[in-house]
């Protein structure tokens, strides 16, 4: 197929390309670099644009004849949402309605969309099903639930056709270590943890350790983001005019942030200094999904299935990038 990767130059977009090429696929990279990095993509297959600019996405759905769109491209801090919303609104809802009109009017169906966990809230309990109440408490976690319920009425009204697949935590990095996550800040617990085994930060503050779970610190699913470009491989195959599939995808195994740490420890060998600090406000205590219904739709089975290999793919690449893309 002839695929469209918004946001394609980002942590978890970069990871999908590679599979995604890797099949065979033709792959086109579209993202304004906001967030990602020009050297995580092809030049060759590179195209510089925002999710605003509209004609540019539709003379580039046109002109390069695409079957389908995987949409990665948004902001998706929690902190950041919460402290400035209308920079969330204008670019995930508003930016993903430009995205859905240019493929409305250029006659692409097919989308394949990042949504997470984030929409679920404080859930009542884990693991996580697709059915549990939507119920986000920071605004990005409400603009991916804008987003979702977007796509249900475009596939009713206007016969599109969509996988939401809602990620739980990324994490990881390709075995090669040529590309892997490189945020500014960077505000994910993994990364920052290896930044202390780095040299590069003298501690990490774990987030409150009063939380309702066996330590008292929270519980997160983290995934390996090449298990997530498995899934979106095989999401490829279940497009169907005017339909929706929505997906969570975990390893449906959750580590609190102390055991993060211990592993961390265990794959770097550096004693990593931690300290416990306040709570961050709108983390939930536990998020862990039930991962059935997307093995059973999509066939899809995550090769990583426990935390260690998945921390020393991410190890692998922070010590070949000490500084990331350098960018
Ligand atoms: N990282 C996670 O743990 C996680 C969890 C759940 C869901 N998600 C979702 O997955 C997607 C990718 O996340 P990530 O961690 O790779 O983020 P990222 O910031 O590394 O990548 C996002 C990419 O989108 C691009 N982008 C942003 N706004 C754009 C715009 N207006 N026009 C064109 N390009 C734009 C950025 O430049 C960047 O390359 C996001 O939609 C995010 O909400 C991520
Ligand atoms: O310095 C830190 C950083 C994080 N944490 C803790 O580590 C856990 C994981 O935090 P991350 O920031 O790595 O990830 P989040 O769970 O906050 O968020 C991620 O998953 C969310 C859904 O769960 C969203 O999709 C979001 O985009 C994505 O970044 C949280 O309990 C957080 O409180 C710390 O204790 N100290």
């Amino acid at each position: 197929m002839r695929l469209l990767v918004i946001g394609g130059a980002g942590y978890v977009g970069s990871h999908g390309v590679r599979v995604l090429e890797g099949a065979g696929h033709e792959v086109w990279v579209y993202d304004n670099l906001s967030r990602g990095h020009r050297s995580a993509a092809r030049a060759d297959r590179l195209i510089v644009g925002s999710l605003h600019d509209q004609p540019l996405l539709e003379s580039v759905l046109r002109d390069r004849q695409i079957d389908a769109v995987l949409h990665y491209a948004a902001f998706a801090l929690v902190g950041e949402s919460v402290g400035n919303p209308a920079m969330y609104y204008h670019n995930n809802v508003i930016g993903s309605y430009h995205l859905l009109e240019a493929m409305r009017a250029s006659g692409v169906q097919n989308l394949i969309f990042s949504s997470t966990t984030a929409i679920f809230g404080e859930p009542e309990k884990t693991p996580i099903a697709e059915h549990f109440p939507k119920q986000p408490i920071n605004p990005y976690g409400f603009t991916k639930l804008v987003m979702e319920r977007m796509l249900d009425d475009y596939a009713q009204a206007y016969g599109m056709s969509f996988v939401a697949l809602r990620y739980f935590n990324a994490a990881g990095a390709h075995p090669s270590g040529e590309i892997g996550e490189d945020h500014t800040p960077e505000s994910h617990l993994i990364p920052i943890v290896l930044q202390v085994a780095l040299g590069q930060r003298e501690k990490i503050t774990i987030y409150g350790n009063d939380y309702p779970t066996l330590d008292g610190t929270c519980i997160r699913d983290y995934i390996h983001v090449d298990d997530l470009a498995d899934a979106h491989l095989l999401a490829l195959d279940h497009f169907a005019p005017g339909k929706g599939l929505k997906l969570n995808l975990g390893t449906g195994r959750g580590h609190s942030v102390k055991e993060v740490i211990d592993c961390c420890r265990a794959v770097t060998g550096h004693p990593i200094q931690a300290e416990v600090g306040e709570r961050r406000p709108g983390d939930p205590s536990a998020l862990v999904a039930d991962p059935t219904l997307a093995k059973k739709t999509l066939g899809w089975q995550p090769r990583y299935n426990t935390l260690l290999p998945i921390v020393e793919t991410a190890w692998n690449w922070h010590q070949k990038h000490p500084h990331g893309y350098g960018d």
